[in-house]
């Protein structure tokens, strides 16, 4: 186990990479278990949940290579319905993905419940009653869910939450059924139609990816086929935030600025100069921050994914502000960590607020979820002194290559291996 030392108070500058979508590419690796040839998914990133996604695949005989380091090529002819029912499943969330692929191939799948960031309740509700809606039978026997159908048949599902892992599962377990599925008040974030454009490639039949209908005509058979996951926006989020608290022009490549216009607005409307071109977004040095009040919402509103690394920045800005997260109610686990780098924070219910500005100071903190390990690099590069964080496995689920990043940009970040005793004190914490 690792931790992450920070030297912080230094100005960042230059230019900084975003790699593939991690939320895609944790559905785009589970549909390739329907194809009936090989897929090749290009520029995934390089990160634990891909990790342990290929070898979920390979444990149901997928062959699974890299070529470059982020082009996975699966040739999924071999699979079989091996059931998985805990172990690695449990390390990411998007291992639910793996029950709409293989409902979808088999007909059959058993798979334990997924883990993933603990921000308060994470029901699978709306899943099950796509798939169940679709003519499956499906039981929860000792924290594995089992699902089983003699015949997968469209149906119309309206979704009484808008689930992003809902509306892809019930595409997966659909693209195959017979007949036609609607999925109505879908979700509609760009990392659905990514998934849409893969199956689409693959042979199937999906119109309206990206709007609050989905309507999906079964096909017989899917194959394989080359594809480019986007661009992660909740990285290029991060690192425009990052660039707002300590850029001195930070220029981030490899971005769709249309996936980021809530967080934009937001940060403009902070004072951030920002530039937007076709596949880069500018951020200029910032000073004399306002603060502002932020509501989470469902894309295309301010993503929950960014509302903790967006409170370490408000720290900085002048006023109070509000945070307000509607999606999790247990999302506020980094402002205890940010208290001890000396932020002005409090908690009431859904909301943060936060008082500013104040300058943060270097502490030992824990990261307790991925996006709060973002928040706590960000402080971390606001704060004089040496920053620790622990908890780096969280960080390491969804942020590629993030040390030589950032250090790309003139920081100093490095990872140290944790100590016996400090290993025993995490673990009695
Ligand atoms: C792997 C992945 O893509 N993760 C993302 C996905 O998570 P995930 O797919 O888990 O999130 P959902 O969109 O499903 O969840 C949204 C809300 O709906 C609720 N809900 C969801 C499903 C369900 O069956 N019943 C139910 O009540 C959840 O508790 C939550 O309050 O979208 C979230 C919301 O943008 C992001 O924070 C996660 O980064
Ligand atoms: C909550 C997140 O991930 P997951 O759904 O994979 O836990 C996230 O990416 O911020």
């Amino acid at each position: 186990m690792e931790k992450l030392k920070i030297a912080g108070g230094y100005p960042l500058k230059g230019t900084i990479k975003v790699s593939g979508a991690k939320n895609s590419a944790v559905a785009l690796i589970p549909a390739t278990i329907l194809a009936e040839s090989p897929v090749t998914i290009e520029g995934l990133p390089d990160i634990s949940d891909v990790q342990i996604l290929k070898s979920l695949l390979e444990e149901i005989g997928g062959k699974v290579t890299f070529k470059n380091d982020e082009d996975m090529i699966v040739d999924p002819r071999k699979m079989v319905s091996m059931p998985l029912p805990n172990g690695k499943v449990k390390k990411l969330r998007a291992s639910y993905y793996l029950m709409g692929a293989m409902l979808g191939r088999f007909k059959k799948a058993v798979i334990g419940l997924p883990g993933g960031c603990h921000l308060g309740p994470r029901p699978i509700d709306q899943h099950i009653k796509g798939f169940e809606a679709l003519g499956a039978k499906v039981t929860n026997e000792q924290g594995a869910i089992y699902l089983r159908a003699d015949e997968l048949r469209g149906a119309r599902i309206y979704l009484d939450v808008v689930s992003v892992g809902a509306t892809i599962n019930i595409m997966l377990a659909a693209v195959k059924a017979k007949g036609k599925t609607i999925i109505e008040n879908a979700a509609k974030e760009p990392e659905i139609i990514d998934v849409a454009t893969l199956l689409t490639n693959m042979g199937a039949n999906i119109k309206g990816a990206g709007t609050d209908i989905i309507r999906i005509e079964g096909v017989d058979v899917l194959n394989g086929c080359h594809h480019t996951i986007i661009p992660d926006r909740i990285e290029a989020g991060t690192f425009m935030i990052l660039g707002a608290a300590v850029g001195d022009g930070v220029l981030i490549d490899n971005v769709i600025p249309h996936h980021l216009e809530s967080l934009t607005a937001k940060l403009r409307e902070m004072g951030v100069p920002i530039e937007t071109g076709d596949e880069q977004i500018f951020i200029g040095k910032s000073e004399n921050l306002k603060a502002v009040d932020v509501k989470t919402l469902v894309y295309p509103g301010f993503p929950t994914d960014l509302q903790q690394p967006f409170t370490a920045l408000l720290t900085k800005a002048e006023g109070s502000a509000v945070v307000t997260d509607t999606i999790y109610s247990g999302r506020f686990k980094h402002i205890d960590e940010l208290r001890r780098m000396n932020a002005s924070v409090k908690v009431e219910g859904r909301s943060a607020i936060i008082s500013g500005p104040v300058k943060l100071q270097g502490a030992r903190v824990k990261a307790s979820d991925l996006r709060a390990g973002a928040a706590l690099v960000i402080a971390g590069l606001m704060s004089e002194g040496i920053t620790e964080i622990t908890g780096v496995e969280h960080i390491d689920r969804g942020y590629s290559n993030l040390v030589e990043k950032l250090n790309g940009l003139g920081a100093t970040l490095w990872r140290e291996r944790l100590t016996q005793q400090e290993m025993e004190q995490l673990k009695s914490s």
